[in-house]
């Protein structure tokens, strides 16, 4: 569970990235037609210690996971057009700093949006996916149509896919069926992107930063007031469980990937009451955001009785 307590070079990050308008706050419309009162701009990781600080991250991160897992290795790290392009050659570089004997010859690759048709002509710039353990690394997942995409080239390739590595988890829900409609979402009761993913693939998929993460640094910064007096406003009025299922994903998730059913009424009611009482234990720390949350998911669990 999320914490008020985050290590030190997190928060420096989310300082960054707020300095930067890395994360603003406002009305976005997403590649997944969704409406988010915030927006996480990796294309904006375009200076020297910006991009010094991102890759960074991503490069503890994979390199912990490869520590804790000792069996698990890559050969390459993946960075889908456009904003993985950077990512993945900085990162595979920091990575060769980080620890030279380990990942002195990891090795990157990108693919263009445009197959080139002269030159050396093609699909993809880089190191050669065929028989190579890859891993994706990528700004930002939300409903995770971009990484289905990144696999599906890196199978067309000839690659094995290992391993996920986002800059924020955007701890949003699977799209609902009325979405993939057009129709918008339905509301109904649906696991965590993340937890899909890694579910059907059966890889690791990490994150630098969640959205908790964010809520808690700015408020660590005193910003909390700012960026949710922006943020909260929008999530009432999108009058949908956008906020409270970010929030409850995770416990969801969670209690999904320790086998709990999801499919029949009463399961799905329990599982919202516990998710709701970790909201509960969170409310002293998320404040008046946890509050607003819970009113929310009170409501909504009134709505399915
Ligand atoms: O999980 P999803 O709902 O698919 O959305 C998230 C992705 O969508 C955007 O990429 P986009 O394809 O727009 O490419 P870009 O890197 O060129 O911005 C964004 O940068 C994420 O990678
Ligand atoms: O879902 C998206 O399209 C999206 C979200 C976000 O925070 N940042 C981004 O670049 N894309």
């Amino acid at each position: 569970m999320a914490t008020d307590s985050l290590p030190s070079w997190k928060s420096s990050l989310i300082e960054l990235a707020l300095h930067s308008n890395i994360l603003t706050f406002g009305s976005y419309k997403l590649k997944s037609n969704r409406i988010s009162p915030y927006f996480v701009n990796c294309g904006l990781f375009c200076r020297a210690k910006l991009i010094r600080a991102i890759s960074e991250a991503y490069a503890r991160e994979l390199n912990s996971y490869s520590q804790e897992h000792k069996e698990w290795s890559f050969d390459v790290l993946f960075g889908p057009a456009y904003k993985g392009i950077p990512l993945c050659a900085t990162t595979a570089e920091k990575l060769a700093s980080l620890d030279e004997q380990r990942w002195g010859e990891v090795a990157y690759s990108f693919n263009r949006k445009e197959v080139k048709d002269h030159g050396e002509g093609g699909l993809m710039v880089g190191e050669s996916l065929k028989g190579k353990k890859v891993v994706i690394i990528d700004d930002v997942m939300t409903a995770g149509t971009a990484i289905r995409e990144a696999i599906s080239i890196i199978d067309s390739q000839g690659g094995k896919l290992v391993g996920i590595i986002v800059a924020v988890d955007r701890q949003e829900k699977l799209p609902s069926q009325s979405e993939k409609d057009g129709k918008g979402d339905d509301g109904t009761a649906r696991g965590s992107t993340i937890g899909e993913v890694r579910r059907e693939y059966g890889v690791p998929v990490m994150a630098v930063l969640t959205l908790g993460d964010l809520i808690v640094g700015m408020k660590k910064m005193g910003r909390e007031e700012e960026s949710m007096s922006e943020v909260a406003p929008r999530l009432r009025k999108l009058g949908s469980c956008y906020a409270m299922e970010a929030w409850l994903t995770p416990s969801l998730s969670h209690l999904e990937e320790q086998g709990a059913p999801f499919g029949d009424t009463s399961a799905r009611h329990q599982h919202l009451w516990q998710a709701q009482s970790t909201l509960k234990e969170r409310r002293e720390v998320y404040g008046s955001l946890a509050d607003l949350m819970l009113s929310i998911s009170a409501e909504r669990t009134m709505r399915e009785d």
